[in-house]
């Protein structure tokens, strides 16, 4: 029924064609069975005998060409589907806010796409059960009406057998759950393995607890779990068959004793019943397939509901633009961000700050671990949103309709910052490009970057520093006023970093940047024109830096 409305959702044909389909097949099914019936027994059809082969086959090319037509509408609508619950899904997770992105995980995106592809079977799946419940329609009909006792029987035996199967097939359905969990997990688990590779290899012990006591275990879970679920498939499926044998049993021993059906209906009866077995057969081979759809359908809808929950920032139209690009000032006003713990008690707290930075301003931040400077960042450059208080770009309030407008403002390199691979910038990247050359030059990587023309971009296949400095080039081909760093020299050689704060820096101020950078440097702090200190989530020091100042700096306590 599931799979029904998802697809009816999607196509307000889908009842319709389902219903004519159902129609003609039914026809028929009956016309068929009623042929072999007539022709086992010696007699003609009811209807125009000496056109029987003509409306046998006229009957048969209608169903055909019916059930031909229904598979390629659904075929059609199945990669419809697919396509539209992969991208929807893509579509979601784009516009989901930094910090609920962080609290979902990358592994429950990647088992999603997983389970979009388990769809593709259902075409498959709703042309068997379509025909295989026609042809079982049509047949406990024909059974009535040759014996009413019969049939009913019959229809009792398939109803006891059908209840049977659905209370199992629940507990089956929990168990395939409890795989999909354990499959969350155990992407988790591989991405620890695949990123941590180097730190796995480092230590036996790391090694085996990952392999023996989190990779292995979950694998021997899901295998037992998997099988389990296998097994009861399998008992189902014996069953669910002799079952129907035993429907035989009685139709040739039983029925001619307790009523007054002859040979002449017992011969029918059994014909049906052994008729019945394939279509019987298909559907209980299908129901692995339908309880993975359901399951499927059940985990992407989840997942977009988790996502859906979260905060959603309003993508950038390109056509609007209510900021003022030239950057003059920011201005928080008591803003205020906390974490909290899954039992939603309060771990940490940032603010409420006060804060106000004008163009062109090269403001350091410094302070403890864990005092909150990587958190304001992110609220700096609007990858998490504040809980409250306000901010001021040029004097304008941010609000949700220019959040995402305000975030575009930043250049920002992050501690473990990534470097794409492919040019998602569409950067002139060439060595015509003067302004590209130049940055280049500026962070001394002429004879190291390796620019691929033809494909428009540059090889990643750097050093850490050296990634760092890319990312510097990228950031400033962005052309935005505000640049953040977030430790950026610290994964620099002691030349290249003096050499950033001395040089790189004053000429970032002489093209009219706003430097906010994280550093722990004290030995460079008199770089900056302000120095920002925070502590426990406070800015505790808030130091306009001056000749003045530098002996003050060096008195601060670190
Ligand atoms: N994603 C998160 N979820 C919950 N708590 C977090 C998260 N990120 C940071 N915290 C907590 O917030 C506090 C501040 O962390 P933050 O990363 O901002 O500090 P920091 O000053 O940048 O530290 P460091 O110098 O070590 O990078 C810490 O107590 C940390 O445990």
């Amino acid at each position: 029924m599931y799979l029904l409305k998802v697809f009816h959702t999607r196509s307000r044909f889908f009842y319709t064609a389902l219903l004519l389909l159902g129609i003609i097949n039914s026809v028929t099914y009956s016309f068929l069975l009623l042929f072999v019936n007539k022709t086992i027994s010696g007699e003609p059809i009811p209807l125009f005998p000496e056109y029987d082969w003509a409306i046998f086959s006229g009957l048969l090319l209608i169903s055909i060409v019916s059930t031909k037509i229904f598979q390629s509408y659904i075929v059609k609508l199945t990669q419809d589907i697919l396509y539209d619950y992969e991208l929807n899904l893509l579509e979601k997770l784009r516009v989901t806010a930094y910090f609920d992105f962080q609290k979902l995980g990358s592994q429950r995106v990647y088992t999603a796409i997983n389970d979009v592809r388990v769809l593709s079977i259902a075409p498959e799946v709703l042309v068997i059960i379509i025909n295989s419940v026609v042809v079982i329609l049509c047949a406990l009909a024909y059974m009535c009406w040759v014996s009413p006792l019969g049939g009913l029987a019959m229809i009792g035996i398939m109803i006891g057998v059908l209840a049977f199967y659905v209370l199992r097939n629940n507990r089956i359905r929990k168990d395939i759950n409890k795989v999909r969990d354990l499959q969350d997990s155990y992407y988790k688990y591989l991405q620890d393995l695949l990123n941590g590779f180097k730190e796995i290899k480092m230590s036996i012990t790391r090694n085996n607890t990952l392999f023996g006591k989190f990779l292995k275990v979950n694998r021997i879970t899901a295998k037992s779990l998997g099988k389990r679920a296998a097994m009861q498939y399998l008992d189902n499926e014996l069953i669910g068959r002799y079952s129907w044998y035993i429907a035989l049993g009685l139709v040739i021993f039983v029925l001619p004793r307790i009523t007054e059906i002859g040979a002449a209906e017992v011969v029918p009866f059994i014909v049906v019943v052994l008729y019945l077995m394939g279509p019987l057969s298909a559907l209980v081979g299908i129901v692995t397939h339908i309880n993975n759809i359901h399951i499927a359908v059940d985990r992407i809808e989840k997942l977009e509901k988790d996502i859906r929950a979260g905060e959603n920032i309003r993508l950038l139209d390109s056509s609007s633009h209510v900021l003022d690009k030239h950057f003059k000032s920011l201005r928080f006003e008591q803003i205020v961000f906390e974490y909290f713990d899954e039992n939603q008690n309060k771990t940490f707290k940032l603010g409420p700050i006060d804060l106000e930075i004008t163009g062109g301003e090269t403001i350091f931040i410094t302070g403890g671990n864990g005092s909150g400077k990587s958190t304001f960042v992110n609220l700096l450059t609007g990858l998490y949103t504040i809980s409250d208080g306000a901010i001021y770009f040029n004097e304008h309030r941010i609000s949700e309709d220019t959040f995402a407008e305000y975030s575009n403002q930043f250049s920002a390199i992050f501690t473990n910052n990534y470097l794409f691979e492919e040019n998602y910038n569409a950067f002139d990247i060439q060595e015509e490009n003067g302004e590209l050359m130049e940055y280049v030059q500026m962070m001394k990587l002429q004879e190291i970057l390796q620019i691929n023309k033809e494909q428009g971009n540059i090889s990643t296949a750097l050093s850490k520093g050296q990634g760092k400095r890319l990312a510097m080039i990228y950031a400033l081909m962005e052309n935005r006023e505000l640049i953040v760093l977030d430790e950026w020299a610290a994964e620099q050689d002691p030349v290249f970093r003096a050499y950033f704060y001395e040089v790189i820096l004053a000429r970032l101020k002489a093209m009219g940047k706003t430097v906010i950078a994280v550093t722990h440097d004290d030995h460079y702090f008199h770089h900056c024109d302000r120095l920002l200190k925070f502590d426990y989530g406070k800015i505790s020091h808030d130091t306009k830096i001056n000749l003045a100042t530098k002996s003050q700096i060096s008195a601060m306590p670190r």
